[in-house]
Order: C-alpha cells, then sequence, then structure tokens
C-alpha cells in the first residue's frame, strides 16, 4: 500500500500512528507531496488521488484510493480482522466515531482553519483566500476544545473510555497542529497535559516525524 503523505503533517501523523499500532509499517510505502508547493492542489491529484485535494491518502495496489484519515483508520484497524483503534462491539464503535468526529470538529480541523486563515499557513500561492477573522474565531474553539477534552481526561484515561483507539490519535493530532501554530495547551488543563506525555511515550508515537523538531 502507497500513503500519499506529508510526514511531519498533523493529520498524516494520524495515520503513521495507526499503521505503527497495527504494526503494518512495513507494508506501507510513503510517497512525499509537497503541500508548499500545492502539489495536493494539482489537477491530476485532485483527478487521480483525492477530490478534496488533501493528505493523506491511502492508494491499494489495485488503485483504490481511500483518503480521509478515520476512514483510512477504519481501513486499517480491520485488515486483520481484529479491530484495536476503532472498537469491536457496537457501544466501543459509537463511541470512539463519536469523540474522534468531537475531536475533530472542536481541535484538529478548528487549529487548520487557524493555519489557513489565521497563519501565512502554506504560503500565498496555495491559501489563495483567507479570512483572518473566521481563523481566529476557530482558535478559540480550539481551546475551548482543550479545556472539553482536559474535562473529559480528568475521568477517564483515554478520550473514548478506557482503552487507547482512535480517538486519542485524533487528539493527538490536534495538539501537533497546536504546536505548529504555537497554540500551548493552557497549563490549567492538567489532565490533558497528563494524557499526552503518557500517550506520547507510546511506541507509536513518539518516533513519529512530528515529534523529531516539534517542540509540541
Ligand atoms: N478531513 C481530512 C483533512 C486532511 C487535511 O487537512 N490534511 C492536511 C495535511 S497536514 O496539514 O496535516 O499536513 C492537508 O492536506 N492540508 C492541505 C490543505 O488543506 O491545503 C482528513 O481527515 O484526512
Amino acid at each position: 500500500m502507497t500513503i500519499h503523505d506529508f510526514p511531519k503533517g498533523p493529520y498524516p501523523t494520524r495515520v503513521r500512528i495507526a499503521l505503527a499500532e497495527k504494526n503494518l509499517q512495513s507494508r506501507a510505502r510513503f510517497v512525499m507531496v509537497d503541500l508548499y508547493k500545492g502539489e495536493h492542489k494539482k489537477p491530476e491529484f485532485i483527478a487521480t488521488k483525492n477530490y478534496s485535494g488533501t493528505l493523506p491518502v491511502l492508494e491499494l495496489a489495485d488503485g483504490t484510493c481511500i483518503a480521509e484519515c478515520t476512514a483510512i483508520t477504519e481501513y486499517l484497524d480491520n485488515l486483520d480482522g481484529q479491530p484495536a483503534l476503532t472498537g469491536r462491539t457496537a457501544l466501543e464503535k459509537g463511541l470512539i466515531h463519536m469523540m474522534s468526529k468531537r475531536a475533530e470538529l472542536e481541535l484538529l480541523d478548528a487549529i487548520s482553519v487557524y493555519f489557513h486563515h489565521g497563519t501565512p499557513g502554506l504560503g500565498p500561492q496555495v491559501e489563495l483566500y483567507q479570512n483572518p477573522e473566521w481563523g481566529c474565531r476557530q482558535r478559540d474553539k480550539a481551546l475551548r476544545g482543550m479545556h472539553y477534552f482536559d474535562a473529559v481526561l480528568k475521568n477517564q484515561p483515554y478520550v473514548a473510555g478506557k482503552a487507547f483507539s482512535m480517538a486519542d490519535i485524533t487528539v493527538i493530532g490536534g495538539l501537533v497542529f497546536a504546536a505548529i501554530v504555537d497554540l500551548p495547551v493552557p497549563e490549567e488543563c492538567g489532565a490533558l497535559l497528563a494524557w499526552y506525555e503518557r500517550v506520547r511515550q507510546r511506541p507509536s508515537v513518539k518516533d513519529q516525524p512530528a515529534f523529531l523538531d516539534l517542540a509540541a
């Protein structure tokens, strides 16, 4: 399988962690797509890899392309018939999907909008439209999201309950992006900070390129 990738990117990091959690890294080859050159927005990429023009994209040997981190993670998690990241029971699947989607809406995607609209982002050749006020509103939304996940993690060890899951990986992606845009987790979010310190020790997390030169 081929991953169209941007190694230090927050969303690609989600899939890289999932690959490592499932011990699938050796089966994946990574093809770098340069976001700062706008390669992900080229007509051929959009036509053949991902209509949405984002990374990562999982391309299978038969040419099938799966985009969207949640979908890629679900695919990888179910390859061996032993889902460990997306839930085994209906209840686990429902709670993990909800909390992962909430982590996108309230944290990761909000920071992404701030990056693209409230900062220079990928540069003027790629950021063809920017709305700084909208970007800053999304930054404030992400800070509220950090407090929400701090409250969640005061009462349970992982984002969706008792076990590490795709939802934790999505929050990790959010905090990776927060470090990129220099949006520190508020010091009063002690439970979120403690959780982050703990999950960053996981072998699937600590060696990711995103952490190599980030004070994340
Ligand atoms: N909903 C998508 C979002 C993916 C996404 O935004 N990826 C970023 C990559 S990175 O910023 O995390 O490295 C991207 O392609 N950004 C490029 C752009 O939005 O122009 C997903 O979950 O996969």
